[in-house]
């Protein structure tokens, strides 16, 4: 008898999910090698920026007051009692009627309170200069702590690291950051019809496409991918294999096997192994087989091996588990509202995740169905950059309508995308 399975509600099945304990590990790495990891502390000013008032022009830094009475008619004549460069002090005090020739960057001298651009002076002598115009007080000064005020959280843990931050990091002298541990991933794709890559395919094989997409979702979530190869399906071999790679990282991600097939040996795994299943089946197409269970800490997910199906299940259900080992607030994707691209006139009985691509058309954001829609398909997964979301029920939709959409290209996340899905019929 096939076993009979109760498909649970997509947001369930991801609550279920999430709630399970995961340890995030920090460690220190250095400051050029942390773009795109996850910020794992708060970074603070540790002083103003800048840290001194400067110029922000190549000039001639004067007292404002000396320049009140300068006109086009009757300049001023400055004495030049000094030249500095950026890196460079000017130790004196400034007197009345002296300048200092200052170029950008450079601090302020004492006395000094404007700085006047090369270009609006006239050099009489090597040490004599004329300006023209009055300036107010603190004119082209660039004062201490405007950019930033020491102690102003910058950014926030849990961020991930854009070049921005890491010119923060450098700013304020993080020759090492404090980041979240990628999560250790490992693959293991099964199937006896699966050749690998640089094989030949001969009749009734497919190539292993769902180990390299995994490998690839894997690290655009962050985490690290470690793959064990393909299996054919073998039960001892599949045991055997699921066994030891469990021993070696986080969380185990197996391709195929998880329906109800004479050669789908995940759910006998499990039970073999004595996990806690979670889920087996999901209201929800493409994937609704997809299957999460624990055991001891790590996370076992059995994903459907029909690529599409495959694809979706990953990011609803490993992603937001790697995001939370990666200690980010935001577990899962960001779920925005856009306009439907094209008709969808097919009915739904279980949510549908729509695999789409986003465009911007008359300043509306429109989300276009990549393509064909069946959970086999591969074709459409190229141009895929986010997933309409359409709940289920017994009518299409159609071109125009609003919709949800879950964006795949983003790091910034939802924290609960499943509350509130638009309905989307007129
Ligand atoms: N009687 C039933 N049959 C099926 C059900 C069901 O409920 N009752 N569910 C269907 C659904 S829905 C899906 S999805 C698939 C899930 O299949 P499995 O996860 O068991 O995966 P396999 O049987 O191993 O393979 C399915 C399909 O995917 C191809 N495949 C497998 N691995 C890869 C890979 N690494 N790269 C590319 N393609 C792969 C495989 O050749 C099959 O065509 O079950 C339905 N059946
Ligand atoms: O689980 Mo299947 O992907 O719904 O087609
Ligand atoms: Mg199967």
């Amino acid at each position: 008898m096939v076993e009979k399975r109760t498909p649970v509600p997509v947001g369930e099945a991801v609550h279920r999910l999430s709630t399970q304990n995961v340890s995030g590990k920090t460690e220190l790495i250095p400051l050029e090698q942390s773009f795109g990891r996850i910020l794992a502390e708060d970074i603070y000013a540790s002083h103003d920026v800048p840290a001194f008032d400067r110029s922000p022009y190549d000039g001639f830094a004067v007292r404002a007051a000396d320049t009140q009475n300068a006109s086009q008619d009757e300049p001023v004549r400055f004495k030049v009692v000094g030249e500095i460069g950026a890196g460079s002090l000017f130790t004196g005090e400034v007197k009345p009627l002296q300048a200092v020739r200052i170029m950008t960057g450079a601090p302020i001298p004492a006395g000094c309170d404007a700085v006047v651009m090369l270009e609006l002076t006239k050099e009489i002598s090597r040490d004599e200069i004329e300006i023209k115009r009055a300036f107010p007080q603190g004119a082209n000064i660039s004062r201490q702590g405007e950019d930033t005020k020491k102690g102003t959280v910058l950014v926030r843990r849990g961020m991930t690291i854009n070049p921005g931050a890491v010119a923060l990091l450098a700013t304020f002298g993080y020759r090492h950051v404090k980041v979240a541990v990628k999560p250790l991933i490992g693959i293991l794709a099964t199937g006896s019809e699966l050749v690998d890559v640089d094989e030949p395919l001969t009749p009734g094989k497919i190539r292993n496409s769902n180990a390299y997409m995994l490998i690839a979702q894997i690290e655009r979530a962050g985490g690290k991918a470690v793959y064990f190869g393909k299996l054919d399906d073998e039960f001892e071999a599949c045991l055997k294999a699921v066994k030891q790679a469990l021993t070696e990282v986080d969380f185990l991600v197996i391709s195929g096997g998880v329906s109800v097939g004479d050669y789908d040996y995940v759910p006998a795994i499990l039970q073999e192994i004595k996990a806690s299943v979670l889920f087996n089946k999901v209201g929800m197409r493409p994937g609704s087989v997809t299957t999460a269970a624990t055991v001891g800490e790590k996370l076992i997910f059995g994903l459907s091996g029909n690529p599409s199906a495959c694809y979706v299940g990953f990011e609803l259900f490993v992603r937001p588990m790697i995001r939370k080992a990666l200690l980010a607030d935001k577990l899962h994707l960001r779920k925005v509202q856009a306009v439907l691209g094209t008709d969808f006139p097919k009915p739904n009985p279980f949510m549908r995740f729509v695999r789409a691509r986003l465009s911007h058309q008359a300043e509306k954001l429109v989300a276009a169905p990549s393509g064909k829609d069946k959970s086999g398909i591969v074709s459409s997964l190229g141009e895929t950059d986010c997933f309409i979301v359409l709940p289920s029920g017994t009518r299409g939709y159609e071109k125009g309508m609003v919709v949800d959409v879950l964006l795949l290209e983003d790091d910034e996340g939802s924290e609960w995308p499943w509350n509130d899905i638009v309905r989307s019929y007129k």
